[in-house]
């Protein structure tokens, strides 16, 4: 099996879409989901690269594990949902302290799933969206809970809790992004802007030694979700 050159990982509160918004950008699809169990994996090629991204079960039981699939982590994309302001909170509460095992050089995404439910997001009709309202059978749509503003201010108290200075990093406007695994709206653009900026990571942690990537030969997470999606 090919092995990993580096990793991404997807972390947030249950049901904010860290399966779909994968199987979105993997498969092409928005399919029906399960709560994941454990966790999964795909693999990527990304120019001459090898990225593993690893969904991961954002349900309380199994939080202990988090920490072990950030392990060496290139990158780690924070997700919550834009209409559930709690999601948000949650990153900051339960999830930022599991990236403490992450590469030293790890970016973070922060990606707010779910806007095509959300009054002021863009609506159903595509990969990029399409009008809004939607009729036809289209979810009611929700007040919006959570602002880019917040997003970007969380991004903001990431870089604190890293001890990061800001001219060091990324700016938080390009690590910011609204989603929707449904549409297709900017999923695209978050996982192939993150596998472009991975990239300078991995030579780092090549140029630093032996990888800390997973060894998926030899690995064996806990559980796939019913999806069976590893690749
Ligand atoms: N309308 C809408 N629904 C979504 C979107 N993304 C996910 N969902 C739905 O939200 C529910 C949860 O999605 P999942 O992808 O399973 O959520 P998860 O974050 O993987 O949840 P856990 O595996 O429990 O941590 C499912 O019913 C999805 O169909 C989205 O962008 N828009
Ligand atoms: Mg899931």
């Amino acid at each position: 099996m090919r092995r990993p050159d580096g990793k991404i990982v997807l972390l947030g509160d249950m049901n904010v879409g860290k399966t779909s918004l994968l199987q979105r950008y993997m498969e092409r699809r928005f399919p029906d989901t399960v709560s994941t169990v454990g966790g999964a994996f795909y693999l990527k090629q990304w120019r001459s690269y090898n990225i593993s991204i690893w969904d991961t079960a954002g349900r309380e039981q199994f939080h202990g594990l988090g920490s072990m699939y950030c392990r060496g982590a290139a990158a780690v994309i924070l997700t919550y949902d834009v209409n559930h302001a709690q999601s948000l909170l949650e990153l900051e509460d339960r999830f930022l302290g599991l990236t403490d095992t992450a590469s030293a050089d790890c970016l973070f995404a922060i990606v707010g799933n779910k806007v095509d439910l959300s009054e002021e997001g863009p609506g159903e009709g595509g990969q990029e969206g399409g009008p809004a309202g939607g009729g036809g059978g289209a979810a009611p749509r929700l007040p919006k809970q959570v602002q880019p503003e917040d997003a970007v201010a969380f991004y903001k108290k990431i870089l604190k809790y890293k001890m990061l200075d800001e001219k060091d990093v990324p700016a938080a406007e390009q690590m910011c992004f609204e989603t929707s695994a449904k549409t297709g709206h900017n999923v695209d653009l978050l996982f192939e802007t993150l596998f472009d900026m991975v990239v300078p990571v991995i030579l780092q942690q090549r140029a630093q030694g032996p990888p800390q990537t997973v060894d998926i030969a030899s690995s064996r997470p806990p559980a796939r979700t019913s999806s069976g999606c590893c690749a």
